[in-house]
C-alpha cells in the first residue's frame, strides 16, 4: 500500500464517513476566514513581576482599543477608563468601591458594569470559534458566560431573559465572582498568543513570579535571553552559572529570590562572607537597590555576600577559561594579571589602579583556585541548585517552551543578534571543532544547550552545561553580542574606557534594507512583510533612539521593563502587538504599583505607534496555523475522495 493509501486509511479512523470528513472540512475552511489572533510580543522583563503582570493584563493596549470599538463616544473617556482598570483588577476594583461607598447603589453598579463586560467580552471572543470559546471559559461561570456572549439581545424576548440571568446572579451575591469571570475572560480574548523575547531573569524582584505566570498562560513561546540562560546553566549545576546569578540577585538586593523564591539556602555563603570580609567595608560592592523597597540595615551584610561571590565568580570563570581553550577567551584571565603588591592590574598592555585590593581568598601563585572554605560552598549551592524542584519545574518550562529564535507567522524572533563580521557578512564562529553562520550557528548552540539539560552521557552534558556560560558571556554569543563581559572592570577599576562593553557589527548594520534582508532570507523568510523581531539592547528614548529599525522592518522591544535601567532608557519599556490589522507598538511608563493603579485608573501604556496597516485584514489563512490547516483540509478532500470512489468503506 503506498504511504498515501496508509494515511487515508488512519485518518479514515477518526472521519470514520463521508459526513464527518465533510463537515470537518467546513469546520476549517471557516476558521480559515476568521481574523488572525492578536500576537503579543514582550521583552526584557528582567524580574519586573508586577509591571509584567499589568502588561498582561492590558494586553499593551489591546484591552482600551476593544472598549473604544464597543463604546466610542458613549461612554465618556472616564467610564472608559474606569471600565479597564475593572477588567485590570476586578477584585481590586470592587474592594475599592464597596470600602469607599463609592456607588449609591452597589447592585446598581454591578448590573452596569456586567452588562458593559459583556460586550467586550462578546467583541473580543468574536474572532474564536464557538469551540475554542467554550474550552476557554473559566469553569464556574462557562454556561452564564456562554449563554450571555452568544444569544441575540436585540431579540425582545431575549432581553428580558438576559436580565433575568444577570439579576438572578446579583440576587444571588455572585456578580463579584461574574464581573471577575468575565474579566478574566477578556483578557484571555485579547491576546491569542504570546512570545516572550528573552531576559525573563536578573535585576527585578520577581522573575519567579513571571515563570509562575507564564507557566499558567494559555498560549507563549519564549526566545531565550542571555539572562534566562545563565539561569538555565545554573539550574543544571554549571558552576560559573550558579555564581553569576547568585551575583546578580546580591547586586540588586534580591537574594530573597534564591532564598524565599526558590527555598534555596544561603546560610554557608553568608557565613563565608561575613567572616573572609569581616572589617571590609566592601565599598566597590554597594548595592543597586530600590528607595523604599530594601531592608538598609542589610546594607552590609548584603555588600559582604555580594563581594563573596563576585571573587568565586571570577575564580570559576578562570577555570572555564583554562578549561576551555577553544572558547580563545584568555584575554579574559584577569586575576592572573593582577600585581598584589602594587594593587594594580594590567589588561591589554594598560595598567590600572584597584580600587579594592582586600582579597584574602586569592592566591597570587595560583589565583583561580578557591579556597576550601568557597569550595564547600560552592558545592552546596550546587547541590541545592540541582535539587531545587521549584527552579527544576521552571527551567523545564523553559526548555520546553522556549527555543534559541522563533519563526512565527512569517516574522523572525531572537533576543540579541545574528552575529555579524565587520562587512556585515554572517560571522563564521566555531563550535566543538567545527565552523558555523546565521542560521547554523544558531540551530548547532541550541542543539548544545539542549544536551546541558537532557544529555545522559557525562562529558556530553557536562559540555552543554558550560555552553550555558559561552552562551551567557561569549562574545560570539547571538544572544550576549558583546565583544566581552566587563564585569571584573565595572567593580575594581575607575576608569569608564575599561567598562566599554562594544556591541557586534549587527547593530550598526541592522539599520541596512540588505541586511535585513540577508538575515530574513537565512531563516527561510522572503515576504517583504517579514520582520526581525529582537530585545536585549534597552532604547535609550531619552537620546532620541527609536525601537523602529529599518523602515520597520526590524523592531528592538527593549525600552526597559528594568526599573535599574529607566533612568537611561526614560520610559518603562516597549512592547508590541500584532493584530489583523497589523503591528502596533505601545511605549510605556513607568509603572508604580497595582494601589496606584486601580485607584486612578493610570494605565502605563501611554502611546500606540502605528507601524503598519496592512491593505487588506488578515485572516487565520495568512499564519502558520492557516497553512496547517489547509494541509489538512486536503487530506480530508483526499479522503472524502477515497469514500466517494470506493476505495474506503464507510464506518457508522
Ligand atoms: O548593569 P548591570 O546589571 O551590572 O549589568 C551589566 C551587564 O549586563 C549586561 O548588559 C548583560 O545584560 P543585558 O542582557 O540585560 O544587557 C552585560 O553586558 C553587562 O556587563
Ligand atoms: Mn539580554
Amino acid at each position: 500500500m503506498s504511504n498515501e493509501k496508509q494515511y487515508l486509511k488512519i485518518l479514515s479512523k477518526q472521519f470514520t464517513n463521508v459526513a464527518s470528513t465533510a463537515t470537518e472540512i467546513i469546520n476549517l475552511q471557516s476558521i480559515l476566514s476568521l481574523p488572525k489572533g492578536t500576537e503579543h510580543f514582550l521583552s526584557d522583563i528582567h524580574g519586573e513581576h508586577e509591571q509584567f503582570a499589568h502588561v498582561l493584563k492590558n494586553g499593551s493596549g489591546a484591552v482600551k482599543r476593544k472598549i473604544d470599538d464597543e463604546f466610542g463616544n458613549i461612554l465618556s473617556e472616564k467610564e472608559k477608563k474606569e471600565l479597564a482598570t475593572l477588567i485590570y483588577y476586578p477584585e481590586e476594583r470592587i474592594r475599592m468601591i464597596k470600602e469607599n461607598h463609592m456607588v449609591s447603589s452597589l447592585d446598581d453598579w454591578y448590573l452596569v458594569m456586567i452588562n458593559r463586560l459583556i460586550r467586550v467580552c462578546k467583541s473580543s471572543a468574536s474572532k474564536y470559534t464557538r469551540s475554542k470559546v467554550r474550552k476557554a471559559l473559566p469553569k464556574d461561570f462557562a454556561y452564564v458566560i456562554e449563554e450571555l456572549i452568544t444569544g441575540r439581545r436585540d431579540l425582545c424576548d431575549q432581553e428580558a431573559y438576559f436580565n433575568e440571568i444577570i439579576k438572578t446572579v446579583i440576587r444571588l451575591g455572585k456578580a463579584p465572582d461574574l464581573i471577575i469571570a468575565l474579566s478574566k475572560t477578556i483578557s484571555r480574548f485579547v491576546i491569542d498568543h504570546l512570545h516572550i523575547v528573552g531576559d525573563i531573569y536578573d535585576r527585578g524582584p520577581g522573575p519567579h513570579i513571571c515563570m509562575d505566570t507564564l507557566m499558567n498562560y494559555h498560549s507563549v513561546d519564549i526566545q531565550w535571553g542571555n539572562h534566562d540562560i545563565v539561569w538555565m546553566g545554573a539550574a543544571t549545576g554549571q558552576l560559573a552559572c550558579i555564581a553569576t546569578v547568585l551575583r546578580f540577585s546580591a547586586r540588586y538586593g534580591n537574594l530573597d529570590i534564591l532564598e524565599d523564591g526558590y527555598g534555596i539556602n544561603l546560610l554557608p555563603l553568608f557565613k563565608l562572607a561575613m567572616d573572609t570580609y569581616k572589617d571590609d567595608p566592601c565599598e566597590c560592592f554597594k548595592l543597586h537597590y530600590r528607595e523604599g523597597e530594601y531592608d538598609l540595615s542589610n546594607a552590609l551584610m548584603d555588600r559582604k555576600m555580594h563581594k563573596a561571590i563576585a571573587i568565586i565568580q571570577f575564580k570559576l570563570e578562570g577555570q572555564m577559561i583554562k578549561k576551555h581553550p577553544e572558547f580563545k577567551m584568555e584575554d579574559r584571565l584577569l586575576l592572573d594579571k593582577i600585581d598584589f603588591n602594587k594593587g594594580k592590574i594590567k589588561i591589554a598592555d594598560k595598567e590600572y589602579k584597584l580600587k579594592d585590593t582586600n582579597f584574602p581568598t586569592i592566591n597570587p601563585e595560583d589565583p583561580y583556585a578557591l579556597s576550601d572554605r568557597e569550595a564547600e560552598v560552592v558545592e552546596k549551592l550546587r547541590v541545592a541548585f540541582i535539587n531545587c524542584d521549584k527552579l527544576q519545574e521552571h527551567v523545564r518550562f523553559l526548555y520546553r517552551k522556549g527555543s534559541l529564535y522563533k519563526v512565527y507567522n512569517n516574522n523572525l524572533l531572537f533576543h540579541g543578534c545574528v552575529p555579524l563580521n565587520n562587512k556585515g557578512k554572517f560571522l563564521e564562529v566555531e563550535l566543538c571543532g567545527h565552523k558555523y553562520k546565521g542560521k547554523a550557528l544558531y540551530d548547532e548552540l541550541e542543539k548544545l544547550l539542549r544536551k546541558g539539560y537532557y544529555a545522559i552521557d557525562p562529558e556530553e552534558k557536562q559540555l552543554g552545561m558550560d555552553m550555558h556560560w559561552y552562551t551567557w558571556c561569549h562574545k560570539n554569543s547571538p544572544v550576549f553580542g558583546k565583544d566581552r563581559m566587563a564585569t571584573f572592570e565595572r567593580y575594581f577599576i575607575e576608569d569608564k574606557e575599561s567598562h566599554v562593553e562594544v556591541k557586534n557589527p549587527y547593530y550598526t548594520w541592522y539599520d541596512k534594507d540588505e541586511t535585513v534582508t540577508m538575515i530574513l532570507n537565512e531563516f527561510g523568510l522572503s515576504s517583504k512583510e517579514s520582520r526581525i523581531i529582537n530585545g536585549h539592547v534597552p532604547v535609550e528614548t531619552k537620546k532620541g533612539e527609536l525601537p523602529i529599525r529599518c523602515g520597520g522592518r526590524l523592531i528592538v522591544i527593549d525600552g526597559g521593563f528594568s526599573k535599574a535601567y529607566q533612568p537611561k532608557t526614560g520610559i518603562a519599556g516597549y512592547t508590541l502587538t500584532y493584530n489583523s490589522y497589523g503591528f502596533l507598538l505601545a511605549a510605556h511608563e513607568p509603572f508604580e504599583s497595582v494601589e496606584k493603579a486601580v485607584e486612578t485608573g493610570s494605565d502605563i501604556h501611554s502611546e500606540t505607534v502605528l507601524i503598519q496597516h496592512v491593505e487588506r485584514r488578515k485572516t487565520v489563512a495568512d499564519t502558520d496555523t492557516g497553512k496547517e490547516i489547509k494541509e489538512t483540509i486536503k487530506e480530508l478532500e483526499e479522503l472524502l475522495k477515497a469514500y466517494r470512489k470506493g476505495e474506503l468503506v464507510e464506518k457508522s
